[in-house]
């Protein structure tokens, strides 16, 4: 492929890139960018590194090198949610902080993930009236 087909494909990317996110997204409040799972999943290269975390997107590309923990980990999750495996190492406070440097947005609504199991039992367990959900919030005050 000639350097000017793939300078054409680059083009073509970042057009279909850019189109989605004003196809499906809105701004949100005070200019924050709000972004689709695909307009992020197309920053999964070394030089363009997007992830998700908390349902906010970071553009990680600068931090590669300076990770602690290896660009390897990082790559792995490139374009993609990585929520659980930050979770999961258990990263610092520092770390926490850190991440505001590479904040460019919010994942658009429709993509988070809901948690409906855990949001069901929570609304069961405070509404209901039956003797376990009952004993159940008694102990949550007392122990
Ligand atoms: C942009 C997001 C991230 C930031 C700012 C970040 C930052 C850091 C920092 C500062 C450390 C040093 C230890 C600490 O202070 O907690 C660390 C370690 C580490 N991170 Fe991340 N990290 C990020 C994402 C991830 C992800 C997605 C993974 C996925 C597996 C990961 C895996 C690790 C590992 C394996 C270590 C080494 C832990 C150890 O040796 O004890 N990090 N990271």
């Amino acid at each position: 492929m000639g350097l000017e087909n793939k300078e054409n494909l680059t083009n073509a990317n970042s057009e279909a890139a850019n189109s989605s996110v004003e196809k499906n997204c809105e701004t949100v409040d005070d200019g924050v960018k709000c972004y689709t799972l695909e307009d992020v999943r197309v920053h999964n290269m070394s030089n363009d590194t997007w992830l998700i975390i908390h349902d906010k997107v970071y553009d990680i590309s600068s931090f590669l090198e300076e990770h602690p923990g290896g660009e390897e980990v990082l790559l792995e999750q490139a374009g993609a949610d990585a929520t659980e495996s930050f979770e999961d190492v258990g990263h610092s406070s520092d770390a926490r902080e850190m991440l505001q440097q590479y904040y460019i947005g919010e994942l658009h609504e429709d993509d988070r993930k809901k948690d409906t199991a855990k949001q069901l039992l929570g609304h069961l367990v405070v509404t209901c009236c039956c003797c376990c959900c009952y004993w159940y919030r008694v102990s949550l005050l007392h122990f």
